[in-house]
Formats: C-alpha cells, sequence, structure tokens
C-alpha cells in the first residue's frame, strides 16, 4: 500500500480521498483552510462539499503543506484550474526529490492557452517529476462517495506511470482505463464544461430533450475539431472523457456546471449564479479560455461563441439560442473530412 498525499478538499479531492483510503493507501488530505482540516479529522466529515457524507476514520487531513508534501512520494493536485499555478509555487519550494504527479482538474487557463499538465510541467522542474497524469472521465464526486460504478481514464505521456495510477484507484467501483492521449483527454475534459453550462441554459430556457441532444452532438463535433487541432487522436472524443463525460455533465442535477447554467436560463445574472452554486463552476473561465484557442486554431466553435456571448458580452440566452439555430446550412459530417 503506497503514502499518497491529495491536494485539495473541496468535492473532488475529498472522493478521490476516500477511494484511496477504501483501497488502504494511507491518503493525506490537505486543505488550506484550517478549519475544515479540523472538521475532516475530528468528525469525519466535509459538510461543505459533501453534506451527506461520513468519511473513513483511515482519511486523515493537514493544514501544514509541508507535511503533505513529506507525506508521499505521488502527489494528487484536487484544486480548481485557476489555483493550479499558485498551489504548485507553493508546494515546489517545500520539494527535495523526485515525485508523481496526479491531476484531476478540469480546465484550460485563459490567455496562455496552457492545458493542466502544461501548467504543471512549467511550474515544477523535470529534476522533481516522475511523472505527471490525467485522471479524468464521467464522475460526480456526489456518486463516487456512495461507491456507485464509475469508469474514468488515466493519461499520461509515461505508460508506466499512467499504470501506476490505474492500480492505485482501482477497485471494485472504481474501474481505470489508461489512454496516452494526454491533449484529447485534457481538452474534452475541459470542453464539457462549457457544452455542459449551454445544456443547462436551454433546459433553463425550459426547452427540451431535442435541444439537449443537439447540445451534446454538436457539441462533441466541436469540441473533436479544436482537439484535433491542437494534436489529440479522434477517438478519445468518443471515450470516457469525450461523449462520456459530455453525458454525465450535461445531464446531470449534479453538476455544477449544468445547475450554473440552469440558472442563467431561468434569468440569474452570473454573478447570482456563482453566489448560489457555491463550487467552482470551471466552464465559466473555460468558456473565455477555449473562444480564446477557437480563434488561435481557427476553429468553428459555434456553441461556445454562443455561451461566450452569454457570459461576456450580454447576449440573452434565448438570442444565443437562435443565433445557432439560423447559422448557414451545413452538412453534417463536415467536420469529419479532416478525421
Ligand atoms: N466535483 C466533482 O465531481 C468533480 C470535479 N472535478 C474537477 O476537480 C477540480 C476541483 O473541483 P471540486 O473539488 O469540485 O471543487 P470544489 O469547489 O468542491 O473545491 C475546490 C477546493 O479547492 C480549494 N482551493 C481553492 N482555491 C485554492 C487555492 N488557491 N489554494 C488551495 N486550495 C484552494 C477550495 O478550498 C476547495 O477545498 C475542478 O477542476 C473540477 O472540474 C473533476 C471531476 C469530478
Ligand atoms: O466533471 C464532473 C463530472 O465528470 C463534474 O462536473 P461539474 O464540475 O459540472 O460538477
Amino acid at each position: 500500500m503506497a503514502n499518497i498525499t491529495v491536494l485539495g478538499a473541496g468535492s473532488w479531492g475529498t472522493a478521490l480521498g476516500m477511494v484511496l483510503a477504501h483501497n488502504n493507501h494511507d491518503c493525506l488530505l490537505w486543505s488550506h483552510r484550517e478549519k475544515q482540516t479540523e472538521e475532516i479529522l475530528k468528525d469525519h466529515t466535509n459538510k461543505q462539499y459533501l453534506p451527506d457524507t461520513k468519511l473513513p476514520e483511515n482519511l486523515r487531513a493537514t493544514s501544514d503543506l509541508k507535511v503533505a508534501i513529506d507525506h508521499a512520494s505521488t502527489i494528487v493536485i484536487a484544486v480548481p484550474t485557476k489555483a493550479i499555478r499558485e498551489v504548485c509555487q507553493d508546494f515546489v519550494k517545500l520539494m527535495n526529490d523526485k515525485k508523481l504527479f496526479i491531476h484531476v482538474s478540469k480546465g484550460i487557463e485563459p490567455d496562455s492557452l496552457k492545458r493542466i499538465s502544461e501548467m504543471i510541467a512549467e511550474e515544477i522542474p523535470a529534476s522533481l517529476v516522475e511523472g505527471i497524469v490525467v485522471l479524468s472521465g464521467p464522475s460526480h464526486a456526489e456518486e463516487v462517495v456512495l461507491q456507485h460504478p464509475t469508469t474514468i481514464t488515466v493519461a499520461s505521456d509515461n505508460m508506466v506511470a499512467a499504470e501506476k495510477v490505474q492500480d492505485l484507484f482501482m477497485n471494485n467501483y472504481f474501474r481505470v482505463y489508461t489512454n496516452d492521449d494526454v491533449i484529447g483527454v485534457e481538452i474534452g475534459a475541459a470542453l464539457k464544461n462549457v457544452i455542459a453550462l449551454a445544456a443547462g441554459i436551454v433546459d433553463g430556457l425550459g426547452y427540451g430533450d431535442n435541444a439537449k441532444a443537439a447540445l451534446i452532438t454538436r457539441g462533441l463535433a466541436e469540441i473533436s475539431r479544436l482537439g484535433i487541432s491542437l494534436g489529440a487522436k479522434p477517438y478519445t472524443f468518443s471515450g470516457l472523457t469525450g461523449m462520456g463525460d459530455l453525458i454525465a455533465t450535461c445531464t446531470s442535477v449534479h453538476s455544477r456546471n449544468w445547475r450554473a447554467g440552469n440558472l442563467l436560463g431561468k434569468g440569474a445574472s452570473l454573478e447570482e449564479v456563482l453566489e448560489e452554486v457555491g463550487m467552482i463552476v470551471e466552464g465559466v473561465r473555460t468558456t473565455k479560455a477555449a473562444h480564446q484557442l477557437a480563434v488561435k486554431q481557427e476553429v468553428d466553435m459555434p456553441i461556445t461563441a454562443a455561451l461566450h456571448s452569454v457570459l461576456f458580452e450580454n447576449v440573452h440566452p434565448k438570442e444565443a439560442v437562435d443565433s445557432l439555430m439560423h447559422r448557414t446550412k451545413k452538412n453534417e459530417l463536415e467536420d469529419y473530412k479532416t478525421f
């Protein structure tokens, strides 16, 4: 059994910590908030993020980053995309040996347009990295803590590292596949949140299954287009981290992105929505990054552009849907000619 540290005690870091503790690993959860650490240690709960969940007693916690880093040679980074660089910069100063990094966040950094593994590689010198593995797929924390069957993908340029991570997490309710397409996995993970926000909006506007299916399918087409332009493998987008995560996120009330979109569709402002959801809604920032990336790559991403206009250009959601429906006519498979 291994020593593993999870940095970030939100819903996903905590749920993954529970999987690792269930697998009898010595798992230490790091929270930057002392009060949360005390609650995990004393009450074995994390009520803000997983209100009805009892944490296993062998899942320990600390707010001391040095203790957290020294605890393990395998580090899971489970903070929102916007905190990745800051957290890496804080812990890299405390490191003196190589570690295996697993990241589980879903986003792209606006302006730099970097994927998360690229940000980590920029912040941590190669001499301190045994490998960088991304763990991603259709996996709501709320269902993982109930031990409901979940399948997920680990991707890395280093397949030895990916297989090591597969073995750490695999159990009877958490099935892990490997994949060597890091670009495809990270782009699918980040972009599905954009489409989930849009799916929430169409539900909030009162549209039905037809509109939702259209968004998922045409959303996948534009995600694939962008990913392939960046070097991803086309088939990754029909896998767990593409179609799989789109289905889970666009059709679930667990999804923070879907919930945020739903409130926007019902007329709330972005500010009100983020306040109401109270947890990270990655799709908002990723919409900005994806829109920039589409321009840079010269890839047509109409749903992303429409969502960008709603979030940042004051366009009414209904008007944005209308603009999508009035685009010039196309051949459905036009996008796939380049595959
Ligand atoms: N919740 C879920 O079911 C899933 C979430 N994810 C991804 O995992 C990542 C984390 O998401 P959640 O756990 O849901 O978020 P969350 O909002 O539940 O929790 C985020 C955690 O990060 C901490 N944090 C925020 N800024 C920080 C900073 N600067 N330094 C240190 N800690 C900081 C917060 O205090 C909180 O404990 C996101 O990228 C999300 O897309 C991926 C799969 C499933
Ligand atoms: O990524 C997720 C499920 O795979 C969770 O999505 P949300 O961040 O929208 O809740």
